[in-house]
């Protein structure tokens, strides 16, 4: 599990100044080994909605936002990329990453490209949200890729994200607003500092004068769903990663191979499955091998990478929101930050996207990637209807991956408690007590990794005033709930001194580790909602204050950093609209 966090960035010379030394970078050569639309028309002026019927890729150029402004972008991130960031306020570097890449330094292309997906909800395939019922209008609706490159040996995708309309906009308007775009840029490179594979944010560009209207809350409401709308000034954030490859998409095509929609579907199919290895998986799998043994080695390490990558999501206290295949990066790095919540008061069924339902909710998200497994599992079957000894290595690979699960999620959860052997008794009964009491995840695990000698400092972390859970049986009786608390912490600090002593690690070692594995700061909501109010207004302030705090989410900061950010949600920020759930309008 990748718990340690990347709290310090590769030190990379910045020598990448100008737009000219990324252009020398640019390489499409995976992008072109995929099939174009052949119905797309070559200079990227596609901007209604409309069927795609084959081809993995459309040709679309982005629609710049009017008169960008700069917000911010990734200090961390350029670092690594080598880029200098005098850059990101640049005319030329601007004007790419707000829309515009209509005068670009060759071998960059002025054409950028949108991919078609499908979508399966915990494992049931739709086709309800194309326009169409067919499933030939549903992809990246605006989202823009806008370059391929090779940068420090490592290949990345760039995409604009809230780039205009492209052919599977449904109607949309191809945009995305501040709010939404500031939420997505801060949680991108917390989640990374965090040390949780994810895509990264390069930049994020407003405009100042184009707005669009959205659904959102009226200040304080405790209304379910938005109570009011917005005009909110649209924005374009750019995201990074090796590839934007969904299992969503690999399901599109392994459904048109499934029904021979075309007498290319099974090549088409073929194709980006041997795409994703080569974007995600070439350092891990062999490319001399054949197609099937490939996809066995795929199937396994993609399992691996999704089961690691849902127990760090509970380990740093993250719901993505909305698991569905097509927010599920086949590259197993976390993706879609729209939905997303991070927890205050403990709860295993925690979901703060009013459309999630329970199956996306906190501790559910290992079952819902194993359903997005199991589409994943479907949509490449296909490949091996040839080939039985692989289709059934698949199946058991399929069949163990709640196993694998498990195993994943026992050992965080262990860490998180500094042990290294998962007791059941002992996390069942935390559990249950951080429900009832209810307790603040992060602030209690964060506790604990001093090692209290008793649970008076654990305190600090328990929420007054707030109801526990409505099975508790506990709630009623404050006295029998701190018995229960007492009993738990006798237990679990003899479980500490045993491991100690078995290991020959000094209270200390043990403690420095588990501050490594539970971070003291959490991207929560009610911090994010003033920093984008406050950028609304085109005062950028909290936004690099939150990424300057959040972008070291293991380090303890000064006491006005922690006075600040590390403290219990207030009372009167429960179940308001914004701050505790939200819908997805974006
Ligand atoms: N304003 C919009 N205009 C056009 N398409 C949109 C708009 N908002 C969302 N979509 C599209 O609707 C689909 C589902 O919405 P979702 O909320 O997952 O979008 P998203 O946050 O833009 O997605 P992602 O981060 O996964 O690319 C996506 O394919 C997305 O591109
Ligand atoms: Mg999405």
């Amino acid at each position: 599990m990748n718990m340690k966090a990347n709290i310090q960035s590769e030190q990379v010379s910045t020598t990448i100044a100008k737009l000219e030394d990324i252009a020398k970078l640019a390489d499409y050569s995976l992008m072109d080994t995929l099939n174009c639309d052949p119905d797309a028309t070559a200079n990227g002026d596609d901007h209604e909605p409309r069927q795609v019927f084959s081809g993995h890729y459309v040709p679309v150029t982005p629609t710049p936002i009017a008169n960008p402004e700069y917000v911010t972008h990734s200090k961390d991130f350029f670092r690594e990329l080598g880029f200098n960031d005098a850059m990101a306020e640049s005319t030329d570097f601007m004007a790419m990453f707000s829309g515009d890449i209509s005068h670009l330094p060759q071998p960059m292309r002025k054409v950028g490209w949108a991919t078609g997906y499908a979508l399966s909800i915990y494992g049931t395939e739709y086709i309800q949200q194309c326009p169409f019922r067919t499933g030939n209008g549903y992809g990246d609706g605006r989202a823009v890729s806008v370059l391929e490159a090779v940068i420090n040996n490592q290949r990345w995708e760039m995409q604009l994200k809230g780039g205009g309309r492209t052919p599977y906009c449904r109607g949309g308007d191809g945009r995305a607003v501040l709010r939404s775009s500031i939420r997505e840029f801060l949680a991108q490179e917390h989640m990374h500092a965090l040390g949780v594979p994810t895509s990264r944010s390069l930049s994020l560009y407003v405009s100042k004068t184009e707005k669009v209207r959205r659904p959102w809350y009226s200040q304080g409401s405790h209304a379910q769903d938005p109570d009011t709308s917005l005009v909110e000034p649209v924005a374009i954030s750019t995201r990074v990663a090796p590839s934007f490859i969904r299992v969503g998409q690999l399901e599109l095509f392994g459904r048109r191979a499934r029904s021979n929609q075309h007498p290319n579907a099974m090549q088409e199919l073929e194709k980006i499955v041997q795409h994703g290895i080569d974007r995600e998986y070439s350092k891990v799998i062999d490319n001399s091998l054949s197609m099937p043994e490939k996809i066995v080695l795929l199937a396994q390490e993609f399992r691996n990478r999704l089961t690691s990558l849902v127990a760090n999501w509970v380990r740093v206290g993250f719901c993505q929101g909305n698991f569905n295949s097509d927010n599920c990066a086949l590259g197993g790095y976390t993706l879609d930050y729209g939905p997303f919540g991070f927890v205050d008061a403990f709860h295993p069924f925690f979901q703060s996207w009013t459309g999630g339902g329970q199956h996306f909710a906190f501790l559910n998200q290992g079952e819902a990637a194993q359903r997005n497994f199991d589409m994943f599992c479907t949509a490449v079957r296909p490949l091996l209807a040839q080939h039985q000894d692989f289709a059934q290595q698949l199946t058991e690979i399929q069949i163990s991956f709640s196993k694998a699960m498990q195993t994943k999620m026992e050992t965080m959860w262990a860490a998180k408690l500094g042990l290294n052997i998962y007791d059941p008794m002992l996390f069942s009964e935390l559990e249950s007590l951080m429900v009832q009491t209810p307790v603040d995840y992060t602030i209690f695990f964060r506790e604990l990794s001093s090692l209290p000698h008793d649970i008076g400092s654990l305190e600090k972390s328990f929420y007054k005033g707030v109801n526990g859970s409505a099975q508790s049986n506990h709630s009623a009786n404050p006295e029998a709930l701190k018995k229960a608390w007492s009993a738990w912490f006798v237990k679990w600090n003899s479980l500490i001194e045993l491991e100690s002593v078995a290991s020959g690690h000094s209270r200390e070692q043990v403690s420095k580790q588990m501050k490594l594995v539970n971070p003291k700061y959490s991207l929560r909501e009610w911090f994010v909602a003033p920093a984008y109010q406050q950028a609304s207004e085109g005062n950028y302030t909290l936004v690099k204050e939150l990424q300057d705090v959040m972008t070291q989410p293991y380090a303890e900061q000064t006491q006005v950093q922690q006075d600040k950010y590390y403290k219990l949600k207030p009372l009167a920020f429960f179940d308001v609209g914004g701050l505790s759930h939200y819908s997805c309008s974006s």
